[in-house]
């Protein structure tokens, strides 16, 4: 599955190519005001913080929320507390676009994540040009070499790469990329099964210094504190923020 979400995602990019060559795309992304710093609006504090979701629906999940303005909802994000807006921009699965991303960066003052299957330089590329200010990276998605190039392209662009991993391996590979910003799914993206604990299993082999994001099955305040006593630095929420009041929601999660 997960092959297939990012099959998906660059033949649609490369369709988009047609229409705007590389280097009209590169010429936009380096005009865009600089990137946001993501790492600072992440740092660790005395409380958790939140990457709060633009998610419409997934593979695994189905329809989740309707969601006909997303500048309208990541406002709220950024009024409820939210540090950082993830905005997927994935079509086919998940319902997104970089339509959305573009009305999210007009709304709020906060980093905005592109969420989607990256896996070439042209998907870079629109992301800063769309204004992002962070870009994933999913390690199980990619061979080593093109995380590098990838992860080091997103730097000298101003942006912050969040590196996603599943695994203890995959953990590794994310420090070996020298990122600064880790996230550990729960999700496996090739199975969808949920690993609540994988989190606490790994955490530990992310170095000092580096920012540690717990990602998915956050579905209420315990699974915060859970994440939270684990020693995640910050919790990336869809579902939970989507299906219930954003503001009352991440309220709850921000006293912990
Ligand atoms: O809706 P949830 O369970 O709160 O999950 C959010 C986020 O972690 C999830 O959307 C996600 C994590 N990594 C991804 C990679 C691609 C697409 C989606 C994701």
């Amino acid at each position: 599955m997960l092959q297939e979400l990012l099959a998906g995602s660059l033949e649609d990019a490369r369709a988009r190519r047609e229409l705007k060559p590389y280097a009209r795309l590169e010429a936009e992304a380096l005009a865009r005001p600089a990137a946001l710093d993501a790492l600072e609006a992440l740092a660790p504090a005395d409380h958790i913080k939140v990457i709060a979701e633009v998610k419409r629906a997934s593979p695994s999940r189905g329809d989740l929320a309707d969601i006909p303005e997303p500048q309208a909802l990541a406002a709220q994000y950024e009024s409820g507390g939210a540090s950082v807006v993830s905005v997927l921009t994935e079509e086919r699965k998940f319902k997104g676009s970089l339509a959305d991303l573009e009305a999210v960066r007009k709304a709020v003052s906060i980093p905005i994540l592109r969420k989607d299957f990256i896996g070439d330089e042209y998907q870079v590329l629109e992301a800063r040009a769309s204004g992002a200010d962070l870009v994933l990276l999913i390690v199980a998605a990619l061979p080593q070499e093109t995380l590098q190039r990838l992860h080091t392209l997103i730097r000298e662009l101003g942006m912050t790469p969040l590196v996603e991993a599943h695994s203890a391996d995959e953990v590794a590979r994310s420090v070996d990329l020298g990122a600064q910003l880790i996230g550990v799914n729960a999700r496996d993206l090739s199975t969808f099964e949920l690993d609540r604990d994988l989190f606490g299993r790994v955490a530990d082999q992310i170095p000092a210094g580096v920012i540690r994001v717990a990602e998915s099955a956050v579905l209420d305040v315990s699974d915060v504190e859970r994440y939270r006593a684990a020693g995640a630095d910050a919790v990336l929420v869809g579902e939970a923020l989507v299906t219930n009041d954003p503001i009352a929601t991440l309220s709850s999660y921000l006293s912990v």
